[in-house]
C-alpha cells in the first residue's frame, strides 16, 4: 500500500557504495512494485558538481550491476523522479540542495515532506544533522533515516544522539539496521508466537544454547579504509548480531504493533550482560595488513566472537554465543537452538537443534534424532528443511526494500531505537574499551580455534556439521 504523501527523498552519498549496492536498486523497486509515494522525487546529493542527467546516466549503471531486471517503460518511469544537488551540504554551506529542492516544492507543492536518508559515513552524520536543522530541513512530518553504525561506542552515541533528539523528535528517526528488515529475522516473532511447539520449548528449560554464527566469505579489500576504522565487532556483532539475539530473546510483546515490538527489544538489550574480557576472542586473517588503506600492524579484529549472557528468567544461564567474520570457510547466516536432551529411557542421545537461515526469505532446519529403520534399536540424525516461502506465491521484499517502504508509511517497528541502542553500546563498552588482541588466521578457515572455547561442550555447531564431526 503505497503513502499518499507527496514526498521529496534527499539522499545524502547518492554516489556512494551503500547506495549502488542497495539503496538505488531499493528505490527502483519499491517504484516498480507501486509502492512509492503517490507523488515524489528523489534529490541526490554530493561534494562533487553532477549534473540531473549524469546522476541519471549513474543510477542507469548501477541498476544494471546491481538492481532487478527492468524493462524500458519501467526506467523510463522512475528517471524522471532523480535529480542531483552537488556542491556538498552543511551548516555554512548548503552547496545546491536548497535550490534543487526549491524546484521540487514548485512541482509538488510547498507541504511536500522530506525523508532525509544519510547513505554517507558515520563521521559525517553529525555534520548533515546539524545541516538539516540550521536550514529548516526538518519540520514536523520529516523522517530522517539514518545507516548503521549509529555510533562507534557509547561515548559516539551519546553524542550523535544527543544531537539528534535535540533537533527531531524520537519518532522522526529512523535507525536502519537491516538485519532486523530481513524476511527470515521478521518469521522468527511467528514461528515463535504463532506454534507452540516452538512457543512452549524457547527458554532456559528447553534451550541450552543459542548460536547466532554469520561467517561470510567476503574480503574487505574494497572498503578496508572504513573496515579497519570499524571491525567485525562493531560492524556486526554490536550491531546486527546483538539486534538478531534480542528478536530471539525478547519476551513476547503485548502485540505485534511497532512500539510493543520495541519496548519488547528494548527490555531485553537492557538484560545483556555487559560483555567480560574471557567471553571475547578476536581475529584477524593472515594478509590482511597487506591491504591498500590498512596500517601494518592493524589491530582490527576480521572475525570476533563472543559468548553474551541474557539475564532474564527466562534464559538466565543460556550462553548466546555470536560469531561474524570475513575470509572465512563458508557465507551462512544462522541462528541455532540447541535443544536440552531429554531425561528418560534413551541416553547418549545427541542434541537436536534448531537451525534458522536469515538469508533470503529463510529456511528453516530442525535436526531430530529418529529410529533407524531395521530390527535394531539405533538412533539415527535426520534433518527436516523448510524454505520459509514454501506453499506461498511472494517471495518476499529485500531488506532495504522493505525498510524504506516501512519509512514511508512511518512504521518502526523494524528500526532500533534510542533507548535500545544505548542498552546495546552499554553491553559492548567493556570490548570497545579494551579490545584483546586478534588472534591470526587462514583466509578461508574457520577464524580462530581460541574460539570455539565459548561453545562449551556444544561446539560450533554449523563448523562441526561442514566437517563433519
Ligand atoms: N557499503 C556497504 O556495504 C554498507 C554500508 N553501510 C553504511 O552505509 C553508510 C555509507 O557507506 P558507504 O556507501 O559504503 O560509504 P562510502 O565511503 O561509499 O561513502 C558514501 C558517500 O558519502 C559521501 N561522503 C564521504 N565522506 C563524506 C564526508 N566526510 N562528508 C560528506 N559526505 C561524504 C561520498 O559522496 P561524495 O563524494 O559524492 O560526497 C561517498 O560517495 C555508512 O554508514 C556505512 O557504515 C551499511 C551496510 C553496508
Ligand atoms: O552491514 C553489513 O552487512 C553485511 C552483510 O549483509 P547481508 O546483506 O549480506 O546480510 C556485511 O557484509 C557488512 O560487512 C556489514 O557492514
Amino acid at each position: 500500500m503505497p503513502s499518499e504523501d507527496p514526498t521529496i527523498f534527499v539522499l545524502f552519498g547518492a554516489t556512494g557504495d551503500l547506495a549502488k549496492r542497495m539503496v538505488l536498486p531499493a528505490f527502483f523497486e519499491l517504484h516498480t512494485r507501486g509502492l512509492m509515494p503517490e507523488t515524489w522525487r528523489m534529490v541526490g546529493n554530493g561534494r562533487g558538481d553532477v549534473s540531473h542527467l549524469d546522476f541519471r546516466g549513474h543510477v542507469k549503471e548501477v541498476l544494471d550491476e546491481f538492481g532487478p531486471k527492468y524493462t524500458a517503460e519501467q526506467w523510463d518511469a522512475f528517471v524522471e523522479h532523480l535529480f542531483f544537488a552537488g556542491g556538498g551540504f552543511e551548516k555554512s554551506n548548503p552547496g545546491s540542495l536548497l535550490d534543487v529542492l526549491q524546484e521540487a516544492h514548485d512541482d509538488l507543492g510547498p507541504d511536500a515532506r522530506y525523508i532525509h536518508y544519510l547513505a554517507i559515513p558515520p563521521s559525517a552524520f553529525i555534520k548533515i544533522t546539524e545541516g538539516l536543522d540550521e536550514h529548516d530541513l526538518i519540520r514536523d512530518d520529516s523522517r530522517v533515516v539514518y545507516e548503521k553504525p549509529y555510533g562507534n561506542s557509547l561515548a559516539s552515541f551519546h553524542e550523535l544522539d544527543d544531537l539528534v533528539q535535540s533537533v527531531m523528535k524520537e519518532e522522526q528517526v529512523y535507525r536502519i539496521d537491516h538485519f532486523l528488515g530481513k524476511e527470515a529475522t521478521q518469521n522468527i516473532h511467528v514461528l515463535r508466537f504463532a506454534n507452540a511447539l516452538f512457543a512452549n520449548i524457547w527458554c532456559k528449560e528447553y534451550v541450552t544454547q543459542v548460536q547466532i554464527d554469520v561467517p561470510e566469505t567476503l574480503d574487505v579489500a574494497d572498503r578496508a579504509g572504513f573496515y579497519d576504522e570499524t571491525g567485525a565487532f562493531k560492524d556486526m556483532i554490536a550491531t546486527h548480531l546483538f539486534q538478531v539475539a534480542a528478536e530471539v530473546a525478547m519476551e513476547p510483546p503485548a502485540s505485534m504493533r511497532a512500539e510493543d515490538l520495541q519496548d519488547a527489544r528494548e527490555s531485553v538489550l537492557a538484560a545483556f550482560r555487559p560483555l567480560e574480557a574471557d567471553d571475547v576472542v578476536f581475529g584477524q586473517y593472515e594478509g590482511y595488513r597487506e591491504l591498500p588503506d590498512v596500517p601494518d600492524d592493524s589491530q582490527t579484529d576480521t572475525m570476533a566472537a563472543v559468548r553474551l549472557w541474557v539475564d532474564t528468567d527466562r534464559w538466565r544461564g543460556v550462553p548466546f554465543v555470536l560469531r561474524s567474520g570475513k575470509q572465512m570457510a563458508v557465507s551462512q547466516q544462522k541462528v541455532i537452538l540447541v535443544v536440552r536432551t531429554p531425561q528418560g529411557p534413551l541416553t547418549h542421545v545427541p542434541a537436536s537443534t534448531i537451525e534458522l537461515s536469515l538469508k533470503g526469505t529463510g529456511e528453516m532446519q530442525v535436526q531430530l534424532v529418529l529410529k533407524k529403520p531395521g530390527p535394531d534399536l539405533d538412533l539415527v540424525e535426520q534433518r527436516i528443511d523448510l524454505k520459509l516461502d514454501n506453499g506461498t506465491d511472494s517471495s518476499g521484499l529485500p531488506p532495504y526494500v522493505a525498510l524504506l517502504h516501512d519509512v514511508t508509511l512511518g512504521d518502526r517497528s523494524l528500526f532500533t531505537s534510542s533507548a535500545g541502542l544505548e542498552r546495546a553500546w552499554t553491553a559492548a563498552a567493556p570490548v570497545v574499551d579494551h579490545p584483546p588482541a586478534p588472534v591470526p588466521y587462514r583466509p578461508g578457515s574457520w577464524g580462530p580455534s581460541e574460539s570455539v572455547r565459548l561453545t562449551g561442550d556444544v561446539g560450533w555447531v554449523l563448523q562441526d556439521a561442514a566437517d563433519g564431526s
